[in-house]
Parts: C-alpha cells; sequence; structure tokens
C-alpha cells in the first residue's frame, strides 16, 4: 500500500483562501488543508488529485462516498482508501510561526485505558491534571480500556467477512456515547456526540471497505483502532474545560511523524515532528493540551501507530519535543518492583532507578516501560515518574540518569531481578581436537545475533563452547537451522554436537552499580547454592548492568525469591515439614507458634510448617499451617500418611526457597531417607538419634553428601538435648583442638533415676516418674539398656573422627534379662516392680561406701574406643552433684587439660529443652540461608 502512492503536501492554497477556512469552520480551531497526491505507482489513474478539507481533521469530514462498494469496485479501491487516510491528517504546512515554549514549564502526563476506564476515572484525571500547577500541561491519553481490543476486533470482523462488526461497531459507540453522557452535559456533550456520530458513520462506510475486499492494510487498521485514543482525548478535555480551564486537545497524528524500523517498529522523527509542533502551536497555543496517545503519521501523512505500549512512547516523544520538565505516567500500581509482586510477597516499590537500570528491567520482562520509551526521554535527560492514579499519595518511581539515593550499599547496587520462561538453552560444542570453534562461534554469533528472540549468549573461554537462549518454541527451527548450517563441521567432526536443553529459564539481576561493586555476583551464587539451585550458564557483559543465569524453569520462583531476600533484606523464608508430632515435635510446633511473629519482626525470619505427618495421617498446607490449631486440623482434615507424598509435597513447592524435614520420630526407617533428601535440597534437623549411630557406612555417606553440598544436617539435639553440645564439640575441633576424652552422663532419663534414687522411692516408680517427665525414649527400655547412650558416645566419637559401629560399644544393660523380651513398653513398666529389690540392695551397697550410682559413657579418643557401664561415684565427685535431668559432659583436650576439662552440664532431655534444641537448629539453618545473625 505505502509503495503504491506517496502523498506529498501541495502549496497550500492561497492565505486568503485558508482564513475564508477557518472563519467557515464554526470556531473549531484546526486549519483547513489541501493535499496532492502523486500516484507514482499507479500512473492510468491520473497524475495528481486534490481533496479539499474546509473543516477539522478531515478525516471526520471526508465523504463515505469515497467508500461505496460501486466506487471501490470501479476504481482502484486501495487507492480511495488511501486518500481517505492520507486525508485524516490535517498539517498546517505554513502558517504563523508562533514560539513553542520549551523546558521546564511543561509537564507531560500519560494516563493509560485504566486510568481512562469509566467517566468516574475520566474525573478523576481531570482532577490529577488540573492539581499539577505547572505553567504548562500536555497530556497524553489512550483509548477507554478495552477499547483498542474492540477496535480490532472491528477490523478482524469485517476483514473476515463477519457481519457482525457492524453490532460491534455500535457497541463501541455505545460505550463512548454512554461515558460522554455520564461525564459531560450541555453544549460540550452535544458536541462531543455529533463528532462521534460523524467519526462512527465514517468507521461504518470504512469497514464496509475492508469487508468487501476482505482485507485491511496495517495503515488501515491503524486508522480505525485510533479512534479509541481520539474520543478519549476529547472526552477529557471537554471535562477538564468543564471546570473553566481553557484546555485545547490535539490529535497527535497531525504533529508526531514515523518511519517504520524492522518488524513492528517505529522510529520518531523528530525534526518533522518539531516543524509540525511548533505549527500545531502557532494556531493554538494553548497552555493545557489533551493529546492522543498511541497514534502519529507517517512521513506521507498516512496514520500509523506507535505499536505496543504506544501511549507511553508517545509521551516520551512529546516530553523530549517540548523538554519537558518531568514525564509522569500514570497507572495502576504504586511504582516500579524490585520484582514481580505475584512470585516474591516482599517486593518493594522502587524510589528511583536509572534509565539503563529500567531498559534492562523490561527487556526482562518486568512491566516497567517498553525499552524504547526511554530513548527519547534519555536524550534529554527527562525524568519519568511512574505513579498510581489510585493513590495519589505514593510518590511512585522515578526513573532518571543518576538517581540521587544510590547510597552505594551493596544491596543499592541491585536493583531489581527479573525472569524469563520457557526458554531453551542451545549449546553448539566444539570437538577437542579442533580449535576453529571461534570460527563457529561467529557464524552462530552472525545467524542468530539480529534474532530479537535471541535472549542471551554465553561463551566458554576454552573456544569448546558456546551457548544461548531462545524460546522454546523457537528452538526446533534454530537447532535444525544450526544442523544445516554446520552439516559438514558436525560430519567432520569439527563440531562435537548441537544440543538443546527445553525447560530453562532466565533470571537476570539488574542494577546500574553492581560494575563497580566487588561481591554482588558472590552474594548472588551463593543465594542461590545455599538454595540448592544448579545455575546451567552464566552472562554478564562488561558494562554490568545485568547479571543473568540460565536455569531449570522449575527452579526459577524459587531462586528469584532466594536472590530477593538477600539483596533486598526480605524475610528469610523456610518451609517447614515437620514428621512425628509427639512428644518433642508437638512441643516444637507451640514454640514455632508463640515465637512467630518475634523472629518476623525482629530477625526477618518467616517460618512456614506446611505439612505435619505422623504415623497415621498428615496434614499439607501450600502456604502454612495455622499452628494454633494444627492438631484439630489434622485431626479432620488431615489424609493418609504418606512419607513418599509428604516429601513430594514439600519439595514440589516452588514457592518456598528453602524447605527443611525436621525428623522428631525415634524411627529408623525415617532416618533412612535423609540421605535422599538432603539429596533433593531439602535439608533435614532431627533429634533422631537413629541416622547418626546407625550403620557406619551409610553415616559416612550422610556426612559426605552434607559437607559436599549447601543442603544442611543439624543434629543438635541428637545429644544432651538442648545443651550445646554437638557445637562445642564442632568448635574445638575445627578450630584444631585435640578431643582426648569424652565423658559424662548422656542420659537424662537415667541421670533422673540415679539422681531421685535415694532409698524414699522404689526403683521402678522412679523410672515411671522419669517417663511420665518425658525424659525417656518412646520405649524406656531404650534408655535403661544403655542403648540410648551407646548411641550418644557413638555419635560424638564419629563427630570426633573414630569409625566406630555401634556393635563396637560395650553396653552394661540395666533391663533385667526376663524383661528384654517384653512385647510392648508398656508390659515392660508393668513387671519392673519385680525387681525393685535387686536395685535397693545395689543402692544401700554404693551408699554404705559413700558412694552413688551413676550410669556414664566414655569417648577414648586416645585409644580409638567407647564404653558404657554403670559406675560408683564418691559423694563429691561432680558427676555425684546433679540433680533432675542433667547431663554433665566433660571434654578433655590438648586445651583443656587433665584436671580442667572443658564441661558443659543441664538438664539434657524433656520436652521444652529438646523442642528448644532442635528449633536452635532451624536458626541457624536460616541464618545459614542468609538470615541476619
Ligand atoms: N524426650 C526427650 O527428652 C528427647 C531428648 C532428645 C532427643 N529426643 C528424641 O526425640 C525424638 C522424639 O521423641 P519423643 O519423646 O517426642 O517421642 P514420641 O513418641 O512422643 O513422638 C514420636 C512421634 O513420632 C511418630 N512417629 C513414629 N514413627 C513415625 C513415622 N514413621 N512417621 C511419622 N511419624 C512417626 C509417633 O507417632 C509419635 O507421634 C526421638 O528420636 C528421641 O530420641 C527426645
Ligand atoms: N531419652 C533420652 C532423651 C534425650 O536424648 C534421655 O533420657 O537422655
Ligand atoms: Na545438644
Amino acid at each position: 500500500m505505502r509503495g503504491h502512492a506517496v502523498a506529498s503536501p501541495l502549496p497550500p492554497a492561497t492565505a486568503a483562501a485558508r482564513r475564508r477556512h477557518r472563519a467557515s469552520s464554526s470556531g473549531r480551531e484546526v486549519a483547513s488543508q489541501c493535499w496532492k497526491y502523486d500516484l507514482s505507482q499507479d500512473r492510468s489513474l491520473g497524475a495528481s488529485l486534490r481533496i479539499g478539507q474546509s473543516q477539522g481533521s478531515l478525516h471526520r469530514h471526508c465523504s463515505a462516498n469515497l467508500l461505496r462498494p460501486a466506487a471501490a469496485k470501479n476504481c482502484c479501491f486501495s487507492l480511495h482508501m488511501y486518500f481517505f487516510l492520507a486525508a485524516a491528517i490535517s498539517v498546517e504546512q505554513d502558517g504563523v510561526n508562533t514560539y513553542l515554549p520549551k523546558g521546564d514549564m511543561w509537564s507531560v502526563h500519560k494516563f493509560g485505558g485504566t486510568c481512562m476506564g469509566t467517566p468516574q476515572r475520566i474525573q478523576s484525571v481531570a482532577d490529577i491534571v488540573l492539581g499539577d500547577s505547572s505553567e504548562r500541561k500536555l497530556v497524553i491519553v489512550s483509548a477507554m480500556s478495552k477499547v483498542t481490543d474492540m477496535m480490532y476486533n472491528l477490523v478482524h470482523k469485517a476483514q473476515s467477512r463477519n457481519d457482525s462488526y457492524t453490532i460491534a461497531l455500535e457497541e463501541v459507540s455505545e460505550k463512548h456515547m454512554a461515558a460522554a453522557k455520564d461525564l459531560l452535559d450541555g453544549e460540550d456533550l452535544a458536541r462531543f456526540l455529533a463528532q462521534l456520530h460523524s467519526d462512527v458513520s465514517n468507521l461504518r462506510a470504512m469497514l464496509r471497505a475492508i469487508y468487501i475486499a476482505g482485507h485491511a492494510t496495517e495503515s488501515f487498521s491503524d486508522f480505525v483502532v485510533g479512534h479509541g485514543e481520539l474520543w478519549s482525548a476529547q472526552m477529557l478535555s471537554y471535562a477538564i474545560k468543564k471546570s473553566g480551564a481553557p484546555c485545547t486537545w490535539m490529535d497527535t497524528r497531525e504533529v508526531l511523524v514515523v518511519k517504520p524500523s524492522g518488524s513492528n517498529q517505529v522510529d520518531p522523527d523528530y525534526l518533522e515532528s518539531e516543524k509540525r509542533l511548533q505549527k500545531w502551536f502557532s494556531r493554538q497555543p494553548a497552555e493545557m493540551i489533551i493529546a492522543t496517545g498511541f497514534i502519529a503519521s507517517t512521513a506521507e501523512n498516512i496514520p500509523t501507530t506507535l505499536k505496543r505500549d504506544g501511549s507511553d512512547f508517545s509521551a516520551a516523544i512529546i516530553g523530549s519535543l517540548v523538554r519537558a520538565r518531568q514525564v509522569t505516567i500514570w497507572t495502576d500500581v504504586d511504582g516500579v518492583f524490585s520484582a514481580d509482586p505475584r512470585k516474591v510477597s516482599e517486593a518493594v516499590i522502587l524510589s528511583t532507578l536509572s534509565y539503563q537500570e529500567a531498559w534492562e528491567m523490561s527487556y526482562f520482562g518486568a512491566n516497567v516501560l517498553h525499552p524504547r520509551t526511554i530513548i527519547p526521554v534519555m536524550k534529554d535527560n527527562i525524568p519519568i515518574v511512574i505513579r498510581n492514579m489510585f493513590n495519589i499519595s505514593a510518590p511512585g518511581t522515578m526513573i532518571c540518569r543518576q538517581p540521587a539515593n544510590d547510597n552505594g550499599d551493596l544491596d543499592a547496587c541491585v536493583k531489581s531481578f527479573a525472569t524469563i520462561d520457557n526458554l531453551a538453552l542451545v549449546n553448539v560444542e566444539g570437538s577437542v581436537s579442533y580449535t576453529h570453534l571461534d570460527v563457529y562461534k561467529r557464524q552462530v554469533y552472525i545467524r542468530f545475533i539480529g534474532s530479537s528472540s535471541l535472549q542471551n549468549i554465553v561463551q566458554a573461554s576454552s573456544e569448546h563452547s558456546i551457548c544461548f537462549a531462545v524460546p522454546e518454541k523457537e528452538v526446533a527451527a534454530v537447532s535444525a537451522a544450526l544442523h544445516v548450517r554446520f552439516r559438514e563441521a558436525l560430519a567432520a567432526g569439527r563440531l562435537s554436537k548441537v544440543e538443546v536443553i527445553n525447560g530453562c529459564s532466565i533470571l537476570a539481576a539488574v542494577g546500574l552499580r553492581m560494575a563497580s561493586t566487588p561481591g554482588v555476583s558472590a552474594i548472588l551464587f551463593d543465594a542461590l547454592a545455599k538454595a540448592n539451585i544448579n545455575v546451567r550458564a552464566i552472562a554478564q557483559g562488561c558494562s554490568e548492568y545485568n547479571i543473568t543465569v540460565v536455569l531449570k524453569q522449575e527452579d526459577c520462583v524459587r531462586a528469584l525469591r532466594a536472590a530477593h531476600s538477600r539483596f533486598f533484606l526480605s524475610k528469610t523464608t523456610l518451609a517447614v515439614g515437620i514428621i512425628g508430632p509427639g512428644l518433642i515435635g508437638g512441643t516444637l510446633l507451640n514454640q514455632l507458634k508463640d515465637q512467630a511473629a518475634v523472629l518476623k519482626e525482629n530477625m526477618n525470619i518467616d517460618l512456614r510448617v506446611i505439612g505435619i505427618t505422623g504415623s497415621s495421617m498428615m496434614l499439607l498446607s501450600d502456604t502454612g499451617i495455622d499452628s494454633t490449631q494444627w492438631k484439630e486440623l489434622l485431626r479432620k482434615e488431615g489424609e493418609p500418611a504418606d512419607i513418599a507424598n509428604f516429601v513430594r509435597h514439600l519439595s514440589d513447592n516452588h514457592v518456598f526457597p528453602n524447605k527443611v524435614l525436621v525428623d522428631c520420630t525415634a524411627d529408623t526407617s525415617v532416618a533412612s531417607h535423609y540421605y535422599d533428601w538432603l539429596k533433593k535440597g531439602i535439608h533435614v534437623i532431627t533429634p533422631n538419634k537413629k541416622a547418626n549411630s546407625g550403620p557406619l557406612d551409610r553415616y559416612l555417606k550422610l556426612r559426605t553428601l552434607q559437607r559436599a553440598s549447601y543442603t544442611h544436617y543439624f543434629y543438635e539435639a541428637t545429644v544432651g538435648a538442648g545443651l550445646p553440645i554437638i557445637s562445642t564439640l564442632r568448635g574445638l575441633l575445627e578450630t584444631g583442638d585435640k578431643i582426648l576424652r569424652i565423658e559424662g552422663i548422656f542420659s537424662g532419663t537415667l541421670s533422673y533415676i540415679f539422681n531421685n534414687f535415694e532409698g524414699t522411692r522404689t526403683f521402678s516408680d522412679v523410672v515411671a516418674e522419669a517417663k511420665e517427665a518425658g525424659y525417656t525414649e518412646p520405649d524406656p527400655r531404650d534408655d535403661l539398656s544403655g542403648t540410648d547412650v551407646a548411641r550418644k558416645v557413638i555419635i560424638l566419637a564419629r563427630e570426633s573422627g573414630l569409625r566406630l559401629e555401634l556393635s563396637d560399644i560395650p553396653v552394661n544393660s540395666l533391663v533385667p534379662e526376663a524383661l528384654a523380651s517384653c512385647s510392648s513398653a508398656d508390659e515392660f513398666m508393668q513387671k519392673l516392680p519385680s525387681f525393685d529389690q535387686d536395685w535397693a540392695r545395689q543402692r544401700s551397697d554404693a551408699e554404705a561406701a559413700g558412694e552413688v550410682l551413676r550410669y556414664v559413657g566414655v569417648v577414648d579418643a586416645v585409644n580409638k574406643k567407647g564404653q558404657v557401664e554403670l559406675r560408683r561415684y564418691k559423694r563429691d565427685h561432680p558427676f555425684a552433684q546433679l540433680s533432675g535431668s542433667d547431663n554433665i559432659i566433660a571434654f578433655t583436650t590438648s586445651r583443656y587439660k587433665e584436671q580442667q576439662p572443658l564441661i558443659v552440664r543441664g538438664p539434657g532431655a524433656g520436652a521444652e529443652v529438646t523442642a528448644g534444641g532442635v528449633f536452635c537448629d532451624i536458626l541457624r539453618l536460616a541464618s545459614y540461608l542468609g538470615a541476619p545473625s
């Protein structure tokens, strides 16, 4: 179409004629215009034609006759349409060259479709504009919300010869009529409705022509679609005039001149646009102008649009043309977020952004501004402010050259995070025996660099591989093209493969100051590593406005949250799964509930229990179980327990970056899963001794995995409950101390029993008390048999580097042989009193010698041995001084010598202290994951 006829302005009619036209234009300010069309491609139709236009923008008055079906059939249909379109734009080619003031006095606003969605909103827009005290205001508006889609739909219906386009046109008309009636009255309303009516009848004719042709060119479609803006701009200008303020509206097709540049893009012609704006202004030197967004014209005066997000672009171009003080883009959010708030609930509104940062964020899919919108204002250093018209009190985000509050903090270096999903990574790898890959790399670049689909390129310095990300839906074509292009190289073995890795996403950290700040990438990658996220490819240009990582799509939201929380100090969120809500698990849940608010407030830690499973029922939640009523919920809403489903529930949750399973059972089979869980990236915390005291090879495998990954395994409560035993031992070892001997009373139960078995109550009564107090294992025989102590000895021995099995520890059992085979703990407790006399005798024998009975465990690190036995100690020995369920553990080391061991003492069993120890491990984990310490 464009090639068919080139329209160029004729020398204007005489000044007198123009004046006459103006005088007859019933008060309208738009001047008349004459046009000449040079039918360069279609001479047979005549060399030139003139269309006279007498009033307003010609498109509103252009005769519908031009589009009569007969005429369309008889002569060149496209030619007529062309007249119609070109005539739509009225440009004064000369005139009084009134000076267009430029600079600080201008404030440019842009209101999008949502802001113009209803008559009430249009009124609010009017109020906002009137509230701006700037000397001059230029307001760009979009069509009312949904109208642009309705208009495209009209074209679509007409060209697919769907008769219902007439009904659809009525709907559009009625929508505007209703809005105008709501908003305006009197003469203004009448004028608007008359204009609307005239426009609609023109549109009807044009759509009819499109219907007949069965085709609409881009310019036809742009012409139709642009009416949404024409109507909304007029409505707003009338609404403002109602308040008495002088206000004029502008059809930006008369001013904005653009030329197509590549696919679905246009470039503004600043020089020509400025000239036209000058002329427009000389006719109407208004202080308040309401202008249409989105629409423009070509140099040949053919209507066109600024394409996607065109109204923002209009505002930026016009802002630049008048050298505005500021361009404010009004929308329905408070500003630009640091990350997609649907994915990161802690995302914050950024007060400032540099042009480059906004640009980068847009590139990576953040819904900020289209990158091209930034160019016009950037060249003149005009700030753009994004503000919420529904929350005027929010200051919004200012996009400018050098944000004032860039204070050099590390966390200010990264402004935001964005993600792109549904990508595939294409990896082109060279054979090791050839070093030609650089040549191929260049070819890959040349072949694809121009493609807008190319998301990033990563090149290994080894010269052996290059990879890049493309949208998944395009990867088959890209891969096929590469196979064709490199067929020979592949056959000859110079290239070893062209590989496609589907299911990828990009995570980009954006920030202008990353370039000059050490440690930014370290923090980013540390956060990803700690969330157990594997990075496939990394790209960072030397301008370092962004660091881009390619990862598995399923990890993307977790990665985004992990990275965001590290840089923005938002909550370290930890999803918790509790296995075994018995005494310890239940107490832990209560403690979590009591402390949750404090942790959030003071330590930025957000703990969410998203699953609880007992041995028969489990309760699952995606966002967190109400911990005040977990028992009731488990009973009422629980489902049959299934550990595999339980773990899947946790690992399939992509919202929380970090997950931990807390095993509060005493179960060996639960403990046997730790390795797999850690492998899945789920942290494990437990008071259950079974894993660390189980088979040595399994233990070693588990610890090796733990050390090789950023997935953590903590088990402080397995020895001495909440007492710092494991951490103390680790501290000694890690700082280079040498463990010689660890000796102590490791059983809270046995400590309690012997501290309280003083001749006043029977042995079995005291055992029952210990069980009642919650000190014993679920089966008290585990305590009395010495097995529990032996497990602790093994745990400490292994922690100290000894490779011992449980069976290597000689254990002196206190369970009478006759009761070892009892089928249950209850049966054992019932039969225990029959052995009370034996115990009474042992106790009085010791007492007679001035001694007490104490059950001790020993790790002999020098001789690489362990031992568990009942011993007698003098009444003045520290082990004889204990009370309650006290544990006492003495570390003899090269630093803490023979007579002065390092001693840890305190209650070593019981619900509160044990759950507290487990809780401590959870907080240790949160701190490892980045929570402040
Ligand atoms: N009680 C203490 O003072 C103390 C101190 C340190 C360590 N511990 C350890 O804490 C753990 C829990 O002790 P407790 O006193 O709370 O015991 P408990 O018997 O009160 O609780 C264990 C819970 O685990 C559940 N359970 C068992 N097998 C399960 C399975 N396969 N899946 C899901 N749930 C299962 C049980 O139904 C029960 O609710 C034990 O390993 C124990 O050694 C206890
Ligand atoms: N039953 C154990 C619990 C602590 O591990 C004890 O009595 O010490
Ligand atoms: Na402990």
